[in-house]
């Protein structure tokens, strides 16, 4: 069985609560005392992140998270600070009632959440509700969170109001720093709205043995950053037939530019060969300004025949339109039997006649794409990221990306995988165009649609990150060429 990666590893909620169940049945371990090492584990992080603070506010709810949040304020107490520590509830359950005791014993004073009451401090401490959230908050928390927002804060386990399965926010939210979360790495903390919620991300696993984990299935796993890995280092006597022959298809007319983004992109990752069907008007704008990208005029589908042909990959979709133009590249295409990456217009006619693939098939869907597939809406796509991509890759029996902050990536058999990389300066046009050449690089070079889809995100989000910098805004898609060159090469592993 292969060692579980914790730092790597992502759980639903149901899935830690069994974790702590085992550690505390099976393991022996107290709750109260992984309460204490979880009150340890989040003020070390605190005086790490914020080492002046000298007053902390401090929110508590009236369970578990709340619990932790009592033994920190006590921690901070005994090391001298001042401490204001707000409570949602005039009393605490379980082990977070013996918590607040003994934060009252160290000397603490709980003030009760009410009107115009807000926690003061340099920093704010949020415990209010950690995986024990069952709906949208409302009332007194949600005027409590209101009136915590424009300071530091340091969330416990989860951003309170964070659902950590889906990482959305229906309702109000505490929009932290940094968030310390305990035990094992929830899976909600690393898509969606949790991007804007976290901050700054750690784990504390709470020196938990490995029995605890034993048994308790992995939901999902972070993309791998040592992206290098993926293809070995080149040998020097080789030729360009050995990595693989691309055609990009795509660029109706207006659209030029979307195909020669993904032809380019492939050429940036290493693939021997690219060549682009696209239509002839678009040709010599191609050719000179990538002269190495081989663009054909195929305004008469039968000129694709022979490309089809000498193709081993091909990455269908950015700039094809929906008319019959399209429409015929698009079923010369998938009656190939090439490995292909599906995107952009290509998707929305897959999603009219979903197919069967007698090769590598990566779908790689915004969730507009993702919610056409699926006959459902980009609402009901988004409040569960992880169920819309499991779906469309067990109906369409194929890999799938589901792009957007967080992107997924999920296989037929169940397998998720999460790429934490990506900034908001790639929403822009052509980000994806790149990203469907840079898997069929991937393919071309002898990765399965699994590795190339898993691997290609995570090299593409790199590589938007580094040419973003700390400026995302107006980001533009050929600035990731640079970066993608260094990364597929083994940098930043
Ligand atoms: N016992 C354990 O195994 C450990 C638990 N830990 C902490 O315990 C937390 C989970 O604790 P709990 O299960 O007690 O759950 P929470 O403390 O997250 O919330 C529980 C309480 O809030 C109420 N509630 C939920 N949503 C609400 C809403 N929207 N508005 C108002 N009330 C709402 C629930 O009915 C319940 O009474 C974790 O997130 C973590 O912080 C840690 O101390 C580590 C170990
Ligand atoms: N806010 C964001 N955070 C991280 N990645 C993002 C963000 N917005 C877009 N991206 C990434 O940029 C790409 C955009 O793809 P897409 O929406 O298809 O753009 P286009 O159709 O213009 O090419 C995807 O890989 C997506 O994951
Ligand atoms: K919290």
């Amino acid at each position: 069985m292969p060692t579980r990666d914790p730092l790597a590893s992502l759980y639903t909620t149901a899935q830690v609560r069994a974790i702590d169940r085992a550690a505390i049945d099976r393991c022996g371990i107290p709750g109260f005392e992984l309460m204490r090492r979880a009150a340890d584990a989040a003020f070390a992080c605190l005086r790490r992140r914020w080492p002046d603070a000298r007053r902390i506010g401090v929110l508590a709810g009236s369970g578990n998270n709340g619990g932790d949040a009592f033994l920190l304020a006590e921690l901070a107490l005994r090391a001298g600070m001042d401490v204001d520590l707000v409570a949602l509830t005039g009393d605490s359950s379980g082990d977070a009632s013996r918590a607040r005791a003994s934060f009252v014993e160290a000397g603490g004073r709980a003030r009760l959440a009410g009107n115009s009451v807000a926690p003061v401090g340099d920093v704010l401490v949020d415990g209010l509700f950690g995986t024990g959230l069952k709906r949208p908050l409302d009332g007194l928390a949600a005027e409590l969170v209101g009136r915590s927002a424009g300071r530091p804060v340091l969330a416990l386990d989860v951003p309170s109001g964070l659902d950590a399965d889906t990482g959305t926010c229906t309702g109000a939210c505490v929009r932290a720093d940094a968030t310390v979360s305990f035990v094992a790495w929830k899976r909600g903390l690393f898509t969606a709205d949790a991007i804007d919620q976290c901050g700054a991300r750690e784990l504390a696993t709470l020196d938990l043995p490995q029995a605890a984990y034993e048994g308790i299935a992995v939901d999902a796993e972070l993309a791998d950053a040592c992206i290098g890995r993926a293809l070995p280092p080149r040998r020097a006597n080789v030729n360009k037939s050995r990595f693989g022959h691309v055609l990009a298809l795509g660029g109706d007319h207006g659209y030029g530019g979307a195909i020669r983004l993904t032809g380019e992109a492939a050429l940036r990752c290493g693939a021997g060969l690219v060549s682009i069907a696209t239509r002839a008007a678009h040709v010599g704008a191609i050719n000179a300004a990538r002269p190495e990208l081989m663009a054909r005029g195929v305004d008469d589908a039968a000129a694709l025949a022979p490309l089809l042909e000498r193709a081993s990959v091909l990455a269908l979709g950015p700039g094809l339109g929906l008319g019959d133009w399209g429409r015929r590249l698009f079923d010369a295409a998938l009656t190939s039997g090439r490995s292909v990456v599906v995107d952009a217009d290509a998707l929305t006619l897959l999603a009219e006649a979903p197919r069967a693939w007698s090769a590598d098939a990566v779908l790689t869907p915004h969730p507009g794409e993702a919610a056409r597939l699926l006959g459902s809406d980009v609402a009901s796509v988004q409040r569960d990221r992880f169920a819309a991509v499991r779906e469309l890759a067990r109906r369409h029996a194929a890999v799938v990306v589901l792009k957007g902050a967080g992107s997924l990536v999920g296989a037929p058999d169940g397998r998720v995988v999460v790429c934490p990389w990506g900034n908001p300066g790639m929403a822009s046009a052509g980000m994806g165009d790149v990203l469907t050449g840079v898997i069929a690089a991937l393919l071309a070079q002898g990765c399965n649609a699994w590795d190339a889809a898993r691997l290609g995100v995570a090299l593409h989000a790199r590589a938007g990150d580094e040419a973003a910098g700390d400026a995302p805004r107006g980001l533009v898609a050929s600035d990731l060429f640079v970066p993608l060159r260094r990364l597929v090469n083994g940098a930043g592993a």
